[in-house]
This record gives structure tokens, sequence and C-alpha cells, in this order.
């Protein structure tokens, strides 16, 4: 498999992507709408891993630690194959304008819904019937539309970089992915930064407004040079670092506040990195550029205002919340803030007579930062990317709510996603009783390095199989560790240090579900009922169960059998399931020693009926059995 497809197939499982094309067998054996498709995604994945599994038919037995090899009758096409069907393109809604080539790009996998300034309850109403929905800063992603999307949204693009209008929260707690655009408007917000500044600066605005009124006041327009003027850039990220590297080339000393900066960015951009206090003591000109946040909410308040200096000027293109735009008034009245030039406000578009904006010493904008032909333009490709990419099992590097995994670290751990979702997929179906499961031990087997190993997707997956199968949750890797936590599932991992060949990430993963009954006992090891399992040849396989160890491949569904140790059981079982018309991909049996008790681990590609199960239960010599869906 192409490294690309595989870490589309492994993220499609991961994220629960959109299918284009559905499986019938395998939708039909799953409660929930959001279980096929994520069921078909991992398929997808297993699928193309497994083809080498499929084609090579056989039954082994493993016998004092030796694979004996029997050949098997009569290979079928797997239903799955047989039933696989087209079905329509994702719908993209699009909400506010979006530049032509993003909608172009959209258009090849999706229909796409231009439709603008909704109200709240439609977008509600709109959102059960969409795959992905793309906004700008004007459209609030509330929970009530994460909830009003009924599990069906995937993806919400943010077309630009402020996420805070979108309840990342609520997108998490659904397992919707929320990617935005993080760099295609940083010049413009720059120059619009640098814009604001100058204007402020010589009263372009005002003078402006002025003339038009058929005036011609020459010496109340008089303004203040920049030159050797000390700028405070307040966030030094990507837009903030451009202000600076522009505001260096109009002569101004300039210093940042940052306490997230790498000091070497500021160094080579000739930057100070000083503290909060100390920028506004030293500032003539502020420029904001942080994110709003709970911790940068009303930073500047009338506590910071009092330590300005008298007659600063403040540029916001931030966002406006990051203000207390009452305090910026008593400030601006009183002449500690000389002049303000705003972009953004904390209620957009703000009310007609607010005092801020009527204030003379105030000139405004209607949040145009990103508003220049090229940056939008980049922003709309930059999200299509991100958006079909996710809708297409990519995990977009511009995700803002999900692990970022790299794609080369994806590719290699691909089979091992496939394990790890299976071996929960399997161990919660032997749990029995109402104790539910609560405490999980997985223990990964490598000769990597800690720090060379990254488990986090694994961890999702063995919860999206563990809990998947016993509740209409939908878990994908955005809310695996919510869910997890929010059902009290404790999820411990341990290392154990192997000394394979370190090119192999990972020798295999053991499953431990403790404080639980099993409904095959023969799983249960030191009172936990445990499994593990490996990858061959690219193929996730059952190596051990309980105590015993077992070699069967993890695709289609598994029969598992205790029985006396006794010549001719494989033939027995084999036969029996034949004549029923239950095809039989692999089976294994593991031993403790010769004529005692052994396990059978059976593949099977179709699902037994009741009767047939029954009936295995009464061949002579086993002792317990159950069957397993993958
Ligand atoms: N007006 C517009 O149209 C427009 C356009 C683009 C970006 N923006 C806004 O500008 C802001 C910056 O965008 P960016 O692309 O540079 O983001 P960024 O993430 O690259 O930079 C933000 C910086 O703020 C820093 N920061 C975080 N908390 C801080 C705090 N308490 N004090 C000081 N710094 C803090 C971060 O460490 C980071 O370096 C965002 O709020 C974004 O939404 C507005
Ligand atoms: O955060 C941003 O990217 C800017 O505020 C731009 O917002 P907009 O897409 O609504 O212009």
């Amino acid at each position: 498999m192409a490294a690309t497809s595989a870490v589309a197939a492994v993220v499609a499982g991961a994220l629960g992507a959109v299918p284009q094309r559905t499986d019938l067998a395998a939708a039909a054996a799953v409660p929930s709408r959001a279980c096929s498709v994520s069921s078909l995604a991992s398929f997808q994945s297993l699928s193309a891993s497994c083809k080498t599994a499929r084609s090579a038919r056989a039954v082994s037995k493993k016998v004092g630690g030796r694979q004996i090899v029997c050949s098997v009758a009569a290979p079928s096409t797997s239903p799955r194959s047989a039933s696989t069907e087209i079905v329509g393109k994702p719908t993209v809604l699009v909400a506010e304008k979006l530049g032509e080539a993003g909608l172009e790009l959209l258009k090849k996998i999706a229909n796409v819904d231009c439709s603008y300034n909704l109200s709240q309850e439609e977008l509600c109403a709109k959102i059960s019937l969409c795959d992905a929905l793309i906004v700008r800063s004007g459209t609030k992603v509330t929970r009530e539309v994460f909830e009003a999307s009924n599990g069906r949204l995937k993806v919400v693009g943010r077309a630009g970089v402020g996420i805070d209008n979108v309840d990342l929260q609520a997108a998490t707690e659904v397992g919707c992915l929320v990617v935005n655009a993080p760099t295609a408007n940083t010049i413009a917000a720059a120059e619009h930064g640098i814009a604001l500044l100058t204007a402020l600066a010589r009263n372009v605005a005002q003078a402006s407004a002025s003339m038009k009124a058929g005036e011609w006041k020459r010496n109340k327009y008089v303004g203040v040079s920049l030159v050797d003027k000390t700028l405070a850039v307040m966030g030094f990220g990507k837009v903030g670092s451009e202000v600076a590297r522009r505001a260096k080339g109009l002569g101004m000393q300039v210093i940042a506040h940052d306490p997230y900066a790498p000091a070497d960015r500021a160094r080579a951009i000739g930057v100070e990195l000083v503290s909060f206090d100390e920028a506004l003591q030293r500032a003539d000109f502020i420029s904001l550029h942080m994110p709003l946040t709970p911790s940068t909410d009303k930073c500047f308040n009338d506590e910071s205002f009092a330590k300005c200096k008298k007659g600063v000027r403040i540029v916001n293109v931030a966002r406006g919340g990051v203000i207390d735009e009452e305090a910026l008034v008593r400030a601006l009245d009183s002449g500690i803030v000389a002049q303000a030039a705003l972009d953004v406000f904390t209620v957009e578009p703000p009310a007609k007579d607010d005092k801020l904006i009527q204030h003379e010493n105030v000139v405004v904008t209607p949040h145009l930062g990103a508003s220049t032909m090229e940056a939008q333009e980049g922003v709309a490709v930059e999200i299509a990317e991100a958006v079909v990419g996710a809708l297409q099992g990519e995990l977009a590097a511009t995700a803002v709510n999900a692990p970022m995994v790299p794609a080369e670290v994806l590719a290699e751990l691909s089979p091992y996603v496939t394990l790890a979702e299976r071996l929960g997929r399997l161990a919660v179906q032997l749990v029995s009783g109402g104790a539910g499961v609560k405490d999980v031990k997985v223990t990964y087997t490598s000769s990597r390095a800690d720090d060379d190993l990254d488990t986090r997707l694994l961890r999702a997956m063995i919860t999206k199989g563990l809990i998947e199968p016993v509740s209409s949750a939908f878990i994908n890797l955005v809310n695996a560790d919510f869910i997890a936590k929010q059902r009290g599932l404790r999820i411990s991992e341990e290392r154990r240090p192997s000394d394979g060949a370190v090119e192999v990430p990972l020798e295999s993963i053991e499953v431990r579900i403790s404080k639980v009954d099993s409904r095959f006992n023969t799983a249960m090891s030191s009172g936990d009922i445990t499994l593990v399992g490996t990858v061959k040849g690219g193929v996730p396989h059952l190596s051990k169960v309980g105590g015993f160890s077992v070699d069967v491949s993890l695709e289609g569904s598994i029969i598992l059998c205790r029985q006396v140790d006794q010549p001719g059981m494989i033939g027995k079982v084999g036969n029996f399931l034949g004549e029923q018309n239950v095809n039989i991909s692999f089976m294994s049996v593991g031993r403790d020693s010769p004529r005692k008790q052994a396990v059978m681990a059976i593949g099977v590609d179709d699902v037994p009926s009741k009767e047939v199960l029954t009936k295995i239960g009464q061949i002579s010599a086993i002792e317990e059995f159950v069957f397993l869906k993958l």
C-alpha cells in the first residue's frame, strides 16, 4: 500500500471520514450510522493492507511452538468486497464568502451549498444535512450547531486564523475536527496593522472625513512621527512578527511581549522581548496581535491603561475582546490613550451609536485585516484543501482539536492502528456481567525509545474499539480521550522493551481489562481479560488469548474455542463450518502441553447463524467457545 493512501486510510479510521463507498454487509451488522461510517473507514484501511492474507487461505495449528499449516477448501469472495457500492458526495456548507479557487476545489469532491448570512436557527436547521461547514469570523459555530448536526458534521473549516467563534470543546465532544487556515492572511493582517498605525499617526481618516465635509483644517490634523518611537507588539506570532519587521523598516524601536515567543525569532528581527508591564510603560504605540483566550480576555483594562505612558496610541487588528472597550473609552477621555485604531470589536458589528466607534480619536475599519484579494484567495485554497483532505481521511496539518501525528508516523503505524482498534473491539466483547469496563491497561512491546513511538493514535483506536461496540457513541481521534474520561474509562499505558529490530515500531500490543468477568474464561490471565496482537507482513494478527498463544489474522470475525487437545479437532470444526457454508479464513491452535487444553482461533468471513453456533458448542471436547465480531 502506498504510504499516502495508508496514511489516508489510517486517519479515515481515526476520524471516521465520510465514506466514498459503502459496505452493505458491514453496515447491516452495526447499529448506528456513525458506527457504520467508522467501521467502513477502518475496513478500507484493513482491506488494503490485508490483500495478502485474503488470498492466502490456510489453516494452521500451532503445536509446541511450531506452526502446522493445513489447506482449506473452497475460498470464496468476501461478502464485503462483493457488496460495495458508490454513495453520494459529501455536502459542504459554505456559510461566508469564500474565494472562487477554494470553491472549485471543494466542488471536485463535494456538493457545495453557499448560503450566506444564515441566522443561528437557519444554520442549525441546515447543518444536519452537511458533512463539512466553512465559516469566517462572522458565523458563530456554537454547541447548538454541533448538537443539531446529529453527528453528521465531520469537519468545520475556519477560513482564517481566529477560532474563537467556534466552540472547540463542543466540537471535540462530538468528534468533529476543526481546521483553520493560519498562514494565508498573515501579511494582509500585518499590512492592515501598519496602515492603521500610519493612518493613526497622521490623522488620515479624520482629515479625509473633514475635507469631504468641505473643510480645510491643516492645523487641526497635525500628526506625530513614527521614526524613533517605541512600538510594543503584544503577541509576537505570525502577524506580530510581520508588523515588527515592517515597523523596523519605518525606523521604529520595536519591543514585544509574548510569553511563548522564541527568543531567537525576536533576535533575528531585532526585537526586544519584554514583560507585559514593561511593554506598557515603554510604548508610544501598542499594536495587539494575540489571540482571544481566557487569559487575554479584556487584558487591556483600566488597570493596564493606568500603566501606559500618557498619550499612548493603540492599534488592534487581533480581536475586540482583548480590550475592555468601556475602559478604553475612559482612557481616551482622560487622555491616557491619545488615539486608537480598531479593526475588531467585542460584538461585530458593533452598535451604530457605540461610544467607542463614535469617539473622535478613534479610527475604525469593519474587520478588514484579512480582506485583500490575495489573502482571500489564499485562505480559500488553504481551507478548501484542509476540508477536502479531512473528508477524505487525511489529518490536516492545521487541525486545531486533534493531536498532530506526522504523515510518516501515520504511514508506519497504519497496521498497528487497525490492530489496536480490533484488539479493543474483541476484548470488550469478552466481558460479561454488568460491572462495565473501567480499567484497561495497554502494554506496547517495542524496541523503540519512549520518545520514538507516538501511541496517542493507538490509544484512541483502542478506546474506539472498546466503546463503540457497546454504545451508540461515535469515537475518533478527536474525541477518544474525552469520551473515555466521560465514561470513567481509565486507560493506562506501559512500555515493555524488546531487543527486536528498531525498524519495526511495535512487536506487540497487549490489552488487559481488569475487574470484570469474562464470557470466555480462557481469556482470563492473572484475573484480567487479556489479548495480545501483533502485525505480520502488514496484517494485524491475534497472537495470544489469556495464557494461550494463537495466530489468527484479524479480519472477518473470530470463533474462539477451548477444547480438550486431541486428534481430529481441526477437521471436525472445519468440516462442520464448511458444511454450514461458513467460510474459514484462518485457523490456529495454541496449547500448553499435549492432550490437555487447547485454544482454537478460527477466522470466519461469514457470520454463523445461532443454530450453527449452538452446534459448535455441542461438538464433543469443546469446553467453551465465543463468537466475536470485528
Ligand atoms: N483583523 C483581522 O482580520 C485578522 C487577520 C488575521 C489574524 N487576526 C488575529 O490576529 C491574532 C494573531 O494572529 P496570528 O496569525 O499572528 O496568530 P499566531 O498564533 O501566529 O500568534 C499569536 C501569538 O500570540 C501569543 N500569545 C498568546 N497569549 C498571549 C498573551 N497572553 N500575551 C501575549 N502574547 C500572547 C502567542 O504565543 C502567539 O505567538 C489572532 O487573534 C487572529 O485571529 C486578525
Ligand atoms: O482571524 C482571522 O483570520 C481574521 O480575523 C480574519 O477574519 P475574517 O476571515 O472574518 O476576515
